[in-house]
This record gives structure tokens, C-alpha cells and sequence, in this order.
């Protein structure tokens, strides 16, 4: 794939193209960036990463791939401002949470079509991303795809009614952790500790305890029970949870955002 032009260029563009050129796998000249408006915005990708502003919209013409990355409200505007533009063959990514590949087919025509959904830690190369494809993706360019998503971090194929699912989970999921981190930070002085402190010993805790359940050996049930002394301190954090229904609370988070993701692809 020579020339990549990102549509809208936000936070998640941003963190791809940073994850991509960190790791050589897309390099800065190959990546063409534009915007609605915000040029500002635009120079300053170009001076960070040393991708380019692309010039014009006849352009496009020439890019083997664009990748839709405005807000979903955003979206139809932004494909029928490029559709005329794109050559048969170029392929379509698009990290739109909720718009299906139906939606882009109808406003951008008949091509290769990818649907992704990575988050934003694709900026250090840690992103978990899913991603389904039309019939028109032929092998050579799901291999290419793949290797741009494991480039980001890791990848799984699903069908495209899972990435519903997918978004609620890991596109969101950052935000989710951030969130409980900021919880803990909150406790921090009424129990004695300063926020600084608490922060690094979450963080600690956090990156430990996930590369526990990534080495596979053991449930998380079962690493959990170890931790958990009978009449200890665990037990007590725990029940606490409990009578606050941390699971249920859990489950209406990724329901709420599984639901929220079917509803965008009609508010387009
Ligand atoms: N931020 C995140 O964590 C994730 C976002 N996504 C998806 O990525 C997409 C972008 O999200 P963010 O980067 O967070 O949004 P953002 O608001 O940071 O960026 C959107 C960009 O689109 C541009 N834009 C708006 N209208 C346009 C048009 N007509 N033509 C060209 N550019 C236009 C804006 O100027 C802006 O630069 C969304 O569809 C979102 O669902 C997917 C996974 C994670
Ligand atoms: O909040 C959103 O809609 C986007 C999709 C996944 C993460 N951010």
C-alpha cells in the first residue's frame, strides 16, 4: 500500500499514525491527512509525525487506501465530499464506531470495504482492535490490514454485528480504566495516601495483575481467590463491591455502549 489519506484528523488518527510510524510500518511520506476545516489542527500532525497535508481533493485518485475517521455524525457529509474523488480500487478502512459497511457502501460505491474498531492506545502499539470486511477485501489486502491492526497492537476478525460488541468492550474500554483510576486517585487522601502515590501503585497493580491473565495460566477467578484471604482485607474490598453490585454496574456500562453503538449508525 503506497499512499494512505486519513479522513478527519482526531485523536484516533492520531494514534494510529503515531503507532504506525513508531513501529515502520507505515511510513510518514506514504500518510496524507485532511479535515473538514482546523488546518491548524492539520500543520500540526505534519510538523509532529512529518506526514503530509493532502494538497487537494482530486488527490485522492491516487491513494490505494483512505480511512474514514470523523465522528460518526460527521460521516455522510464527509464520504459524499470525497466520493467523487476515489478511484475504483481504493480500499475503504473506517474506524466509525456503529456506521455499517452498508452505510459506507451506499455513499462511497462498491470497493473493498474494512470496518475497524481499535482504541487509543494504538499510540504505543498496545491498541486491541477488531475488524470485519466485505466480499470485495481479497486475501492480499485482509494480510495487509491485519498486519497495519497487529502493528497497533493485537486484532481479532469478527462478524461485523460483533463489533457492536467490540466497541462497547475495547474501543471504549480505555476510558473505562481511566475512569476507575480516577476513582481510586479520588479515595487516595481520606484513607491516607497522596494521589501521586496511589497513582503509581494502581498503575503498578493494574499492569501486573493483566499480565498475570495474559500469561494464560491461571482463571482470573482463580488468581483472584489467592489474593483473598479468608477474614482478610481482600475479602472486605470485595464484599464491598458486591453490595455495591460492581458486576451489574459492569454489565449496564457495556450494554448502555453496545446499544449506543447500534443507535449511532441511525443517527447518520
Ligand atoms: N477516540 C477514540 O477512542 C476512538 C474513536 N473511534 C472512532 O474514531 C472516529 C474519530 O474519533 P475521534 O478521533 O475521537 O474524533 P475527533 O473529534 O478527535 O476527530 C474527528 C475529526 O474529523 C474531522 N472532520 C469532521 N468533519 C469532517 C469532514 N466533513 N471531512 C473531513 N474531516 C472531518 C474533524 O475536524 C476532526 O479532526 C469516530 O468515528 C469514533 O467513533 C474509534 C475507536 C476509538
Ligand atoms: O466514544 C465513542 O463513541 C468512540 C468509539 C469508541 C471510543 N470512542
Amino acid at each position: 500500500m503506497e499512499k494512505i489519506a486519513f479522513i478527519g484528523a482526531g485523536a484516533m488518527a492520531e494514534a494510529i499514525i503515531k503507532g504506525w510510524i513508531d513501529k515502520g510500518c507505515v511510513a510518514q511520506e506514504q500518510i496524507y491527512i485532511t479535515n473538514k476545516c482546523e488546518q491548524e489542527r492539520l500543520e500540526e500532525l505534519k510538523e509532529k509525525y512529518g506526514v503530509h497535508i493532502l494538497p487537494n481533493k482530486e488527490m485522492l485518485s491516487e491513494v490505494d487506501c483512505i480511512i474514514l475517521a470523523t465522528k460518526p455524525k460527521d460521516a455522510k457529509e464527509a464520504m459524499a465530499s470525497i466520493a467523487p474523488f476515489l478511484s475504483s480500487h481504493t480500499a475503504a478502512f473506517s474506524v466509525l464506531a456503529g456506521i455499517p459497511i452498508a452505510t459506507i457502501r451506499e455513499s462511497l460505491g462498491d470497493r473493498p470495504i474494512a470496518r475497524i474498531m481499535p482504541n487509543t492506545s494504538a499510540t504505543i502499539g498496545m491498541s486491541a482492535s477488531g475488524v470485519t470486511f466485505n466480499a470485495l477485501v481479497d486475501e492480499e489486502l485482509r494480510a495487509n490490514c491485519l498486519k497495519m491492526l497487529e502493528a497497533i497492537g493485537t486484532v481479532v476478525e469478527v462478524e461485523e454485528e460483533q463489533l457492536h460488541a467490540v466497541t462497547a468492550f475495547s474501543g471504549s474500554g480505555p476510558a473505562y480504566i481511566y475512569y476507575l483510576l480516577e476513582a481510586f486517585e479520588q479515595v487516595a487522601e481520606e484513607v491516607g495516601l497522596q494521589q501521586d502515590v496511589v497513582r503509581s501503585l494502581m498503575v503498578q497493580t493494574l499492569a501486573g495483575a493483566a499480565a498475570m491473565v495474559q500469561t494464560g495460566n491461571e482463571e482470573p477467578a482463580v488468581l483472584r481467590h489467592k489474593v483473598t484471604s479468608p477474614g482478610g482485607t481482600t475479602e472486605a474490598g470485595i464484599r464491598a463491591l458486591e453490595q455495591h453490585e460492581l458486576a451489574a454496574t459492569i454489565a449496564a456500562c457495556v450494554k448502555s455502549a453496545t446499544a449506543r453503538s447500534r443507535e449511532l449508525a441511525k443517527g447518520i
